[in-house]
């Protein structure tokens, strides 16, 4: 069975990224791409970390119109991502229409609330549910759209479960124990996240940012 761990490759430069993916290639599920990667490399970087043959998450969050959404992914169809994400707030219509633009084999998880946001930040906003109770509501929401599953902080992922048992989980904010929270505030450790319910986990900077990525990954793997 291949690993939970994917590692999110948050840099522009695509030799640092290939030479982090070649290192952590036997210690990882996938590669997470997002929007420092693809706005420095586009399409033709997705393929050329694609040719190292580990499954390529691409994590470029959209979040419009459902018109809009559908012909973005649409665009990105050639580059068969094997998973992709939109914003659950984008509504209903545009998880339907996202989840119709992409290609078969590819999974549409909806971002429920950013890992980097807290109760506080909610209200901030003009949401007063507290961020277990809005992760539940977005992923009934993704659920009824007919998507693949949704992203979560590893403290909701066993409440997103319940309401939808065959859901997929994606959990980013992970780190491990006593690690650097950097600029996320709901955060877990890789074990903790796989016990709750997480299908896959995000994991970048505790890797990339490592002296010996590869030893980190090694050392997060061993915890699973
Ligand atoms: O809620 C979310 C959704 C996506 N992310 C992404 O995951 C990684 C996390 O990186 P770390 O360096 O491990 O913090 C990053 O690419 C985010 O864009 C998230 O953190 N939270």
């Amino acid at each position: 069975m291949s690993s939970p761990l994917y590692v999110a490759l948050d840099t522009p430069d695509i030799d640092r990224a290939r030479a982090i993916a070649q290192a952590v290639r036997h210690h990882v599920g996938g590669i997470k791409l997002g929007l420092e990667f693809f706005m420095a490399n586009g399409r033709s970087g997705v393929r050329e970390m694609a040719d190292i043959g580990l499954p390529i998450f691409l994590d470029l969050k959209f979040h419009d119109i459902p018109n809009t959404v559908a012909k973005a992914i649409q665009a990105l169809g050639p580059l068969e991502p094997a998973i992709l994400t939109v914003h659950a707030s984008g509504g209903r219509s545009m998880m339907e229409d996202a989840k119709a633009a992409a290609p078969l084999g590819t999974k549409v998880v909806a971002v429920t609330m950013l890992t980097s946001l807290d109760g506080e930040d909610l209200h901030s906003i003009g949401l007063q549910r507290d961020p277990h109770e809005q992760v539940v509501r977005l992923t009934e929401l993704a659920r009824e759209a007919g998507i693949d599953g949704v992203v979560c902080s590893g403290f909701e992922v066993a409440a997103a479960k319940n309401v939808w048992p065959q859901g997929f989980f994606v959990v980013p904010g992970v780190r491990p124990a006593g690690g650097s929270a950097s600029d996320q505030k709901r955060v877990v450790t890789p074990r903790a996240a796989l016990d709750a319910g997480a299908s896959i986990l995000v994991v970048g900077r505790p890797i990339t940012k490592a002296e010996d990525p590869d030893a980190a990954a090694r050392a997060i793997e061993a915890t699973l």
